[in-house]
């Protein structure tokens, strides 16, 4: 389990001082894939540099497995981040090293016995599904193929944390897909506890558990990933999850709309989300419902239906169907045209 206790982080800049975090607290759980999501200069890199103790915190305790990181002496510090690996956006790989050596690089660095390393290295190889790439070198690689070689690197000294900066923030969406699902079969079959920042809410809907949301240094929202789609407060996390979930009407359909009727978007949470509920409500109330756009997202295994239709007939008719809806416990918002 990772702890992070009122972390602050202060930069002393040439101008002054600059807050990249701002009284942070967060509890992530073993074995759990958490998210932290947030805009550009949010603060997302200063919290996970500081889980390792990259960045020093200004002030404010990291715990990780019951073991105060910050009041740790350097050598001390040094055996406990061998159980912290980290991988980058840019992968971070030394382009003079073939990717047999940079994995072995961090076996050396470890004191790991030479006897141990080949055998080591051809495991994480064959783990991350690299075994044929041994002698290339970076440059002769795909940016998937450099990421796994980073997950490979990370994974040589059996940590327990796994801290990702943006990994697939400079791939394409087919070896994005790949290498999350990587990372969630790792996750699955070595109980590695994740901690990703992203910008991308994909990334979060893909393979968090868990996710915080940061704005100016701080923590805005945090919960379970399927909460935070289903039901986000927060107006910023609205526009992230909006972004990966929202649909936008046609112009044309707007300009076709029936001034007696109202365009609604209508959530669908959990069993709600398979079940007729909208067929029963115009079997019970006299209004018409034009589906204009529909789709339902499983989110872990649990489904989340979006609906956008226009319900039109006589006023007081469509107000009591959307309370019918609200009271089945769906989300109801009338849509506005931009
Ligand atoms: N080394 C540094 N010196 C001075 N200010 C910094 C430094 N690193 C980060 N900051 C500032 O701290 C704030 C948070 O930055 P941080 O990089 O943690 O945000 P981020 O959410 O990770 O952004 P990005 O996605 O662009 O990396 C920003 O205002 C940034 O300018």
């Amino acid at each position: 389990m990772i702890e992070l206790k009122h972390l602050n982080k202060q930069y002393k800049t040439k101008t002054g001082s600059v807050t990249g975090v701002h009284d942070v607290s967060l509890t992530i759980r073993r074995g759990t894939v958490f998210g932290i999501v947030g805009y550009s200069g949010a603060g997302k890199s200063s919290v996970l540099r500081c889980i390792n103790l990259l960045e020093t915190p200004t002030s404010g305790e990291i715990w990780v497995d019951g073991v105060n990181l910050t009041s740790l002496s350097k050598q001390e510090l040094r055996r406990a981040r061998q159980k912290i690996g980290m991988i980058f956006q840019h992968f971070h790989l030394i382009s003079s090293k073939t990717v047999f050596d940079n994995i072995a690089f961090a076996l050396k660095a470890a004191d790991k016995p030479a006897s141990e390393i080949g055998g080591r290295v051809r495991e994480l190889l064959q783990l991350v599904g690299l075994s044929d790439k041994a002698d290339s070198y970076p440059a002769q690689l795909s940016g998937g193929q450099k990421q796994r070689v980073g997950i490979a690197r990370a994974l040589a000294n059996d940590p327990q944390v796994l801290l990702c900066d943006e990994p697939t923030s400079a791939l394409d969406p087919m070896t994005t897909h790949s290498i999350l699902a990587l990372l969630r079969e790792i996750n699955q079959s070595l109980g590695l506890t994740i901690v990703l920042i992203t910008h991308e809410m994909d990334v979060v809907k893909d393979l968090c558990q868990h996710v915080a949301i940061m704005n100016n240094g701080r923590v805005i929202e945090e919960g379970a990933v399927y909460d935070i789609f289903a039901n986000p407060e927060q107006p910023l996390t609205k526009e992230f999850v909006q972004n990966t979930l929202e649909f936008k009407l046609p112009r044309k359909l707007w300009d076709r709309r029936n001034p007696d009727g109202m365009i609604v978007k209508v959530v669908f949470r959990n069993e709600a989300a398979e079940q007729a509920i909208i067929s029963d409500m115009l079997k019970q109330i006299p209004v018409n419902a034009n589906i204009l756009h529909g789709k339902i997202d499983y989110i872990g295994d649990k489904p989340l239906g979006t609906f956008i239709m226009e319900v039109t007939g006589d006023a007081a008719q469509v107000e009591r169907a959307l309370t019918y809806l609200v009271d089945q416990s769906c989300a109801v918002e009338v849509v506005n045209h931009d």
